[in-house]
């Protein structure tokens, strides 16, 4: 069985809802996911999980802040988690995704985390954005 981290920043709720759905796809696959927000997230957690999925608000075009010192507070311990970590996120977003995607381009680099795919891009305005993340909760799950 398949064991997905699921961390969320939200200011609104919409980023947590994104994170609940998926949850539902992960589970729907056969999984496990444990939902946390960023600020709670720690390099055990990631260790105990066979992948990571991220969601995220983008604040001022850029990573939101708590994502980032996230990012921040695992790098002393990022020895702790696997090489090859697959990573997958979620850029809720009013206009545009491109400050948080290149962030987390970057952040995957630094910690050698496989990127599970594109980031997907959810438009607070799109309609299948629950939708798009429940499907990328089963594709996680499924190793895909
Ligand atoms: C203070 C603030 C600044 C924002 N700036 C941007 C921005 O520069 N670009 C963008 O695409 N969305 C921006 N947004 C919209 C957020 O990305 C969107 O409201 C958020 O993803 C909703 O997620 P949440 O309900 O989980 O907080 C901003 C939102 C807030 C609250």
């Amino acid at each position: 069985m398949s064991k997905v981290l699921i961390s969320y920043q939200s200011f609104t709720g919409n980023c947590k809802a994104l994170a609940e759905a998926a949850a539902r796809g992960v589970a729907e696959a056969g999984g496990r996911a444990d939902v946390k927000n960023v600020a709670e997230t720690t390099a055990p957690d990631l260790a105990g999980h066979d992948a990571f999925i991220l969601v995220t608000t983008q604040p001022f075009q850029s990573l939101a802040g708590e994502t980032k010192t996230m990012f921040e507070r695992l790098w002393p311990e990022r020895a702790k988690i696997q090489p090859g970590l697959p990573f997958a996120a979620v850029i809720c977003h009013g206009t545009d995704a491109a400050g948080s995607a290149a962030a987390l381009d970057m952040f995957a680099k630094y910690f050698g985390w496989k990127k599970a795919g594109d980031w997907l891009l959810a438009s607070m305005t799109s309609s299948d954005k629950q939708e798009r993340a429940r499907q990328l909760g089963i594709a996680v799950a499924q190793g895909g």
